[in-house]
């Protein structure tokens, strides 16, 4: 099958988006937050500082639709397929904490085992900022990552791990600067088969500063 025949038999899904913010009824409402807790933002340079607040945390909890789009694996060695791991590794998120809506920042590394679908390669971080743009935790933002990725692609085995700095730990509160917090889902054969969990994990590795082993 030639490149072109892939592409015209591409599926593609849509994942539904949140409804649009209020940036009117946000940025009284950040008006109202900053006066309470005693900014004085009604100067020439803090005027708009309301306004920037709340078109900040629109733009950070609005994800941006996009296309899921998957191929055929009958492109490999007689039609075959793929049948070995895709990992994109290194992939940047940001996300906002549920509990405090302050960022938490890092990379993911996902993964799968394909079966009858590949998708586009693009489309992993695409989910990855989909999923991240809302109020979420470290460990429930893996697993709707993991689990949009099975029902989609329908694959043998999925991966997602997650590495991230959450600034609500580290710049106030526990203030435990430098601690990264890694998550994981695994879900199929890398979940059930210890060989493909190793590969992947292996492949998934956090990342390491050089001379820490
Ligand atoms: N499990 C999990 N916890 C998170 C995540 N993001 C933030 N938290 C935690 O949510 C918890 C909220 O705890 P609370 O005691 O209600 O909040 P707090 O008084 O501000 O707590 P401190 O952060 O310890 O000062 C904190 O322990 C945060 O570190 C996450 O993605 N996953
Ligand atoms: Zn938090």
């Amino acid at each position: 099958m030639t490149a072109l025949t892939a592409m015209t038999t591409a599926t593609r899904t849509t994942p539904s988006c949140a409804p649009a913010p209020d940036t009117e009824a946000a940025t009284r409402a950040a008006a109202a937050l900053l006066t309470a807790l005693g900014v004085d933002w009604d100067t020439v340079h803090m005027a708009r500082t309301p306004a920037r607040l709340a078109a900040a945390y629109a733009e950070m909890l609005t994800a941006p639709a996009f296309e899921l789009t998957t191929f055929p694996n009958d492109q490999g060695h007689d039609g075959q397929g793929h049948d070995e791991l895709v990992v994109v590794r290194d992939i940047a998120f940001q996300s906002l904490c549920e509990h405090h809506l302050l960022p938490f920042v890092g990379v993911a590394h996902v993964g799968y085992l394909p079966g009858e679908r590949l998708l586009g390669l693009s489309k992993f971080a695409r989910l990855v900022d989909f999923t991240a743009r809302a109020p979420q935790t470290q460990e429930r933002l893996t697993q709707q990552v993991a689990r949009q990725l099975e029902k989609h692609l329908r694959p043998r085995g999925v991966g997602v791990v997650l590495e991230a700095d959450h600034s609500c730990m580290t710049l106030r509160g526990a203030r435990a600067g430098g601690a990264r917090t890694v998550t994981s889902t695994l879900l199929g054969t890398l979940r059930h088969d210890p060989a493909a969990r190793a590969e992947f994990l292996d492949l998934a590795r956090p990342a390491r500063s050089p001379g820490v082993r």
